[in-house]
Parts: C-alpha cells; sequence; structure tokens
C-alpha cells in the first residue's frame, strides 16, 4: 500500500476509475526493462564500428535496439493482459528483419530479447519459463499491428524514439502510451540518458568533443536517466530512477511527483526543438523566438525527451513544425502529451487545438505544428506569434 502511493499509483479518490493503475504499473515496469536493454545496446553500438545501424525505407535509421524492445514490451503486456486483450500501435514492423540476409540481425534481436526478459524479475515481472525462440520474438513483434482509431483501447509504442540520438550516444526516449477512445489515459517515457544536470540536456556527444572546450560529464554523472509517467486526470506527473544494472535496488522503485516549470516571461523561458533541422523548421521557431521575446538559444534535444523537459520544468517551450506534408505519428507525441498535461502544462497544434488521437496512426488534421508550454501564458504568446508569421513563411 506503502509502496503503491509512493509510485503515484493509488487512486486518489475511490471515485477514480481502479482499472487504469494494473496498466500504469505493467506499463512502468515494461519501460524500465527497455531502458535497461537499451542502455546495453547503446554501449555496444558506440564501442564498436560494426553494420548495426539499418536504414529503412525513409533512410531513418533502425537498430537492433528498436526491435527489441518493441519483442519485449509487447510480451510482457501481452503476459500481464492476454495477448488477446492486447492491441498496440507500433513503429516498427518485421519486414527488414525477415529478409534472408538479415539473419544475423534477427540472432542479435532474439538475443537482446532473451537477455532483456531474463532480468524481469528485478522489475517485479516473471520471465518466460524458456528462452523465447525466433518465431515468439517476430510474433511478439508483429503482434503490434493495431491501427489505432476512435474505439476501444490501444497500447501506442515507440521502442525507441530520436533513434538518431540514440545511435549517436545523444539523447533517446522509449514512449508507451494507452489511448481509449481516441484519448490518451497513461504516458510513460523512458528516459535513459536524461542529465543529472539540464544543462548537459544540451551537450552533444561527437559535436562537442571536437569543437567544444566544455569537459565532458562523467557517464556516471550524464547517465542518470529517469522514467516518467502520469494518467489522465490525476493532475500528478511521477519521476522514477532507472533501475540501474549493478545496483542492489529491486522493485518496488521509488518515485516522486515532478512540475512544469512556473516561469511565464518569455525572456526567461527556454525553448525545446528537435535537433534535425529536416525534422522542424529552425528558421521558423527563430523568427517565433525572436518576436515572442525568448532570448536563450534553443535546446536542441533528440526524442520526447524534450517533452520530459518541460514536464520536470527543465525548460518552458517546445515547438515542431514539420515540412509541408510530412504526417506526424502517434507514437511520437502521446505519452508526452499526457505527461505534460497532468504536470501542469499545456499542449495543442498550432491553431490551439488539442492533439487528435483518433484517426489511426498519424495526427490527421493537425494544424501546422506542436506547441507544448509550461502554462497558459506562454502558450498564448506563441500562438499568436504563429499566426502573426506563418503567411510569410516558406512553409
Ligand atoms: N521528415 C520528418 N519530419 C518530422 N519528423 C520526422 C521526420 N522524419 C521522421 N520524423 C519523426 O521524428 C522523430 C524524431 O524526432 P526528434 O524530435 O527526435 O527529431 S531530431 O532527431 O531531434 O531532429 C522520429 O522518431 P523515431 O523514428 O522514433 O526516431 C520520426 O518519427
Ligand atoms: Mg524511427
Ligand atoms: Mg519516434
Ligand atoms: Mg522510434
Amino acid at each position: 500500500m506503502e509502496n503503491q502511493e509512493k509510485l503515484g499509483l493509488l487512486a486518489r479518490a475511490s471515485s477514480e476509475p481502479e482499472q487504469y493503475f494494473k496498466e500504469l504499473d505493467f506499463a512502468v515496469r515494461a519501460v524500465q526493462m527497455a531502458c535497461s536493454l537499451c542502455r546495453r545496446v547503446q554501449d555496444s553500438l558506440i564501442s564498436k564500428t560494426g553494420n548495426d545501424v539499418q536504414s529503412k525505407d525513409d533512410n531513418s535509421p533502425v537498430t537492433v535496439a528498436d526491435w527489441s524492445v518493441q519483442a519485449t514490451v509487447s510480451w510482457v503486456l501481452s503476459e500481464a493482459f492476454g495477448s488477446n486483450n492486447v492491441s498496440i500501435v507500433a513503429e516498427e514492423d518485421v519486414q527488414t528483419l525477415s529478409k534472408v540476409d538479415s539473419a544475423g540481425l534477427l540472432k542479435a534481436v532474439v538475443e537482446t530479447v532473451n537477455k532483456s526478459l531474463a532480468e524481469a524479475p528485478r522489475f517485479g515481472l516473471k520471465a518466460p519459463e524458456l528462452p523465447l525462440g525466433t518465431s515468439e520474438v517476430l510474433e511478439a513483434i508483429s503482434r503490434c499491428n493495431s491501427n489505432g482509431g476512435s474505439t476501444g483501447r490501444f497500447w501506442a509504442l515507440d521502442p525507441v524514439d530520436g533513434t538518431l540520438g540514440f545511435v549517436r550516444g545523444d539523447q533517446y526516449a522509449i514512449a508507451l502510451a494507452l489511448i481509449e477512445n481516441g484519448e490518451v489515459t497513461l504516458g510513460v517515457l523512458g528516459c535513459p540518458n536524461y542529465p543529472m544536470r539540464k544543462e548537459w540536456l544540451s551537450y552533444h556527444h561527437r559535436y562537442h568533443r571536437i569543437v567544444s572546450k566544455l569537459t565532458p560529464p562523467t557517464s556516471e554523472s550524464w547517465d542518470k536517466g529517469c522514467v516518467i509517467y502520469a494518467r489522465k486526470g490525476s493532475g500528478k506527473t511521477w519521476m522514477q530512477p532507472l533501475l540501474h544494472i549493478n545496483e542492489k535496488l529491486v522493485w518496488p522503485n521509488s518515485a516522486r511527483p515532478v512540475r512544469v516549470s512556473s516561469i511565464d516571461n518569455p525572456s526567461l523561458a527556454t525553448f525545446c526543438e528537435p535537433v534535425e533541422k529536416a525534422n522542424s523548421s529552425h528558421s521558423f521557431t527563430a523568427g517565433l523566438a525572436h518576436s515572442v521575446g525568448l532570448r536563450k538559444q534553443p535546446l536542441r534535444v533528440y526524442s520526447m525527451v524534450k517533452y520530459a523537459a518541460i514536464a520536470r520544468g527543465d525548460a518552458e517551450i517546445f515547438m515542431k513544425f514539420a515540412r509541408a506534408g510530412y504526417k506526424e505519428k502517434i507514437w511520437d507525441h502521446a505519452a508526452g502529451v499526457v505527461i505534460i498535461q497532468e504536470a501542469g502544462g499545456v499542449v495543442t497544434d498550432a491553431g490551439g487545438r488539442p492533439l487528435d488521437f483518433s484517426k489511426g496512426i498519424y495526427l490527421e488534421g493537425l494544424d501546422r505544428g506542436i506547441i507544448a508550454s509550461a502554462g497558459a501564458v506562454l502558450h498564448d504568446k506563441i500562438i499568436r506569434a504563429v499566426d502573426a508569421s506563418w503567411d510569410s513563411s516558406a512553409l
């Protein structure tokens, strides 16, 4: 009882729907396991120069970690709720993995999944009696083939968000959300490299190693990591430390509530945005920043760690304006939205409307871009600035 309270897993009032506690509990454990898996894979990825990063049809990267996390989370959720009751929308599929020349890759995925599942008892979960075979791993990945929609319940999973950051030894996230009748009801974000000090969020390993005189943080202080989660309507967002390998700490883990920043003066506010210009227009947001009076340098961070930074109060604004024609996917945002909202923040499209998770795998009808803020004052200022500058922008 006391432990559940500490974890933020208890209902505040008996009128609150109890059915989400089991879901949140398993989701947090699954994401903790995924964080542990990713840390191992990222460490081995950076320490060798192999052919460990594949390219998808759109030239975006995918790694052993993406498929392995998808299989692991899918397996854990199926064990907890029964595979017939679990519907998952997730980013990866098995096409590349099932190709004849991908035997080595598939073997690495199966090994990684089994290594991760063998760790399940540390997270208070049951490990499989026997290691999973290749077909079981492929089946766990391909079971995540839901198309979402406006009715019923499904999970949205981004096994590794910010894969580019992941392969560069930088920030990335594991994102799991539960969506019911088109509304995000639970969000869990694992951020294995979330640094101990927020200043280090803008520290890009590769880049700074070459051009910066900054002393690199030691791996101990850099690799702090956290899992952040929230249940819709609870008014609280919680944060757990990562369950580190080699640590004595076993489940249940401790958690503390986090809150958005109280800064509403633009000149004191920090905004974050994607690292890659190809994913969001840096020139458009620079113009917005100037007109709103944001004075600080943008914090460019890979992945949904940007949502976590707002929820934790380490930054005040997140903006993303993808090129015309790009359709945002639900798994890139669902967990982050509920985590910011329950921490006291605001997330809408650039027209001020809530993001619509009820139309399948894409955020259909999204008006121009996505804006998340620590509060309504900053949010309104940004939205007005977008309106004022949109027509003269090249977007
Ligand atoms: N062209 C384009 N425009 C906008 N967004 C795109 C585009 N291509 C991909 N994506 C999606 O962006 C996800 C990564 O977003 P980030 O905020 O991490 O971007 S960045 O790497 O920091 O630039 C990334 O998520 P992951 O694939 O999970 O890494 C993609 O879903
Ligand atoms: Mg991807
Ligand atoms: Mg993603
Ligand atoms: Mg991904």
